[in-house]
């Protein structure tokens, strides 16, 4: 008898698989029941669990330096994988602490670690993506889970729209099969079985990132420090396209080599809250931050208006926004508390300099206020857009606009430095680029080639 049929008997033997009638969660009443509960009181069982999911992981070629178990039944199982590939493992509380860290996931990592979640049972998958939410939270990358048992009910679409890759021991399909075959159940048991789980598919509506506590969130200007030596990029692609989907795809390829993507959210002709949340998932997996390039200018209280209502809600999304200070430091204040309503961390760029022709914020006296401006609320304020290095403090990211490698400017005022001039001549810490790479041939491969060059020069200058 093979390995994965004895797994199954077994698992039957010790009454891990009910058929009947029974009442789900969902009140749906279903013909089958699966308590995998059971195998923490059969320490053979659970270390065969253990076994046969280390040899998917080992097929599978996952990379990862964590591992989270989902409570609770995972969670001795994890523990074994754990000991077994002496990696450290990580956990997912069901609810944030009310005191003390008031953490919501256990144990040691690194911003930016790989860390793969193990599931007993998929139904929907929504377990997994919760875990995979709040680890992606902290910084973490998640791309796959390992279940024992995945119940054919739409899970692995619903985890593949999240991009998150299903691998399983197990599938309903084939727990069934083998029952049959050994006699434990009637052809006609298992046609039922079958046909409540086909009728029963669950695709899940697209879920909001929620995290339970902001304090968990890491700050954003440590996370964005992070993910630029990490990915060894200081590039912000500019992807002023007016189609959303076509960002969301664009991204896809590009996401790997840039450590920010800025948008105009209100130059898009198909914004939506769920595709933007599809963005910012993909800016998750990528690791790379979303700016609005909203430009606030107006009194405080409009500004936290604009910025956390309307069709939009920019706050829900945006890591950042750039902000003018023309109106005097009100508008900082206001998004300031505004993103404290917000379970994540948030932050702004003041707009200091700008590219274009005859700008009027580029005069001394303007500049000193914007400083004076991030001084004051230096917690909110992670950096400038700017022409020019305005402080010597590193605590700032100074981010440069209009560079291109080979056109000057544009017929409307645009004027271009190359990303030489910009990071070396102006002191730029982030090049900004937009259609040097949108109007490429290739952009994929002249966002690569924008990567190398502007990180290049930056190592070299700054030597990090
Ligand atoms: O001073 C500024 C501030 C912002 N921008 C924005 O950056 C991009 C530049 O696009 P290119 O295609 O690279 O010219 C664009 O979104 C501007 O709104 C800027 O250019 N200058």
């Amino acid at each position: 008898m093979g390995a994965i049929d004895q797994l199954i008997l077994q698992l039957f033997d010790i009454e891990a698989f009910k058929f009947g009638s029974f009442k789900l969660k969902s009140g749906i009443q279903s013909p089958i029941y699966i308590d995998l509960r059971v195998i923490i009181s059969y320490p053979d069982i659970l270390r065969s669990v253990a076994n046969h999911m280390n040899n998917i992981l080992q097929n599978s070629n996952v990379s990862f330096n964590e591992i989270c178990g989902v409570p609770y039944t995972a969670l001795p199982i994890a523990s074994i994988i754990c000991v077994d590939y002496k990696r450290p493992m990580l956990l997912r509380r069901k609810e944030a602490k009310n005191y003390g860290t008031k953490k919501i996931i256990e144990g040691k990592f690194r911003p930016n670690d790989r860390c793969i979640i193990i599931e007993d049972i998929v139904t929907t998958g929504s377990s997994v993506i919760e875990t995979a939410e709040s680890l992606w939270a902290e910084g973490l990358q998640v791309t796959d889970a390992i279940v024992l048992i995945d119940r054919e009910q739409h899970g692995e679409k619903n985890l593949q729209e999240k991009n998150i890759r299903l691998h399983r021991v197990l599938k309903i399909s084939e727990v069934l099969d083998c029952l049959v075959r050994h006699g434990k159940i009637t052809e006609e048991v298992s046609k039922n079985v079958s046909e409540f789980i086909h009728g029963n598919q669950m695709q899940l509506p697209t879920l909001k990132i929620e995290i339970e506590d902001k304090n968990i969130s890491i700050p954003i200007r440590q996370r964005f420090q992070t993910i630029i030596k990490e990915k060894k990029s200081n590039l912000c692609l500019s992807a002023d396209l007016t189609s959303l989907d076509e960002i969301i795809e664009l991204s896809n390829l590009i996401g790997k080599n840039i450590c920010m993507l800025k948008i105009h959210c209100d130059i898009l002709t198909d914004f939506s809250m769920d595709k933007i949340q599809e963005l910012k998932d993909v800016s998750r997996r990528l690791n790379f931050l979303l700016l609005e390039d909203r430009k606030f200018a107006d009194i405080g209280n409009t500004v936290a208006l604009q910025y956390t209502k309307g069709l939009f809600q920019i706050a829900e999304w945006a890591d950042l926004v750039t902000v003018h200070v023309l109106p005097g430091e009100g508008i900082v204040q206001a998004l300031e508390q505004a993103a404290q309503t917000i379970n994540e961390s948030r932050g702004c760029l003041l707009i200091a300099q700008m590219s274009s022709k005859g700008a009027l914020t580029n005069n001394e006296d303007y500049v000193n206020g914007v400083i004076k401006c991030a001084e004051k609320y230096s917690d909110f304020v992670i950096g400038f857009i700017s022409q020019s290095r305005l402080t010597t403090s590193d605590k700032y990211l100074h981010c440069t606009p209009g560079v291109h490698l080979t056109n000057t400017g544009d017929q409307l005022g645009q004027q271009y430095v190359t990303p030489r001039q910009a990071i070396d001549g102006r002191g730029a810490d982030i090049v900004i680029v937009g259609r040097a790479i949108l109007d490429s041939i290739n952009r994929v491969k002249t966002a690569e080639a924008y990567q190398q060059e502007c990180y290049q020069v930056y190592e070299e200058l700054r030597k990090i």
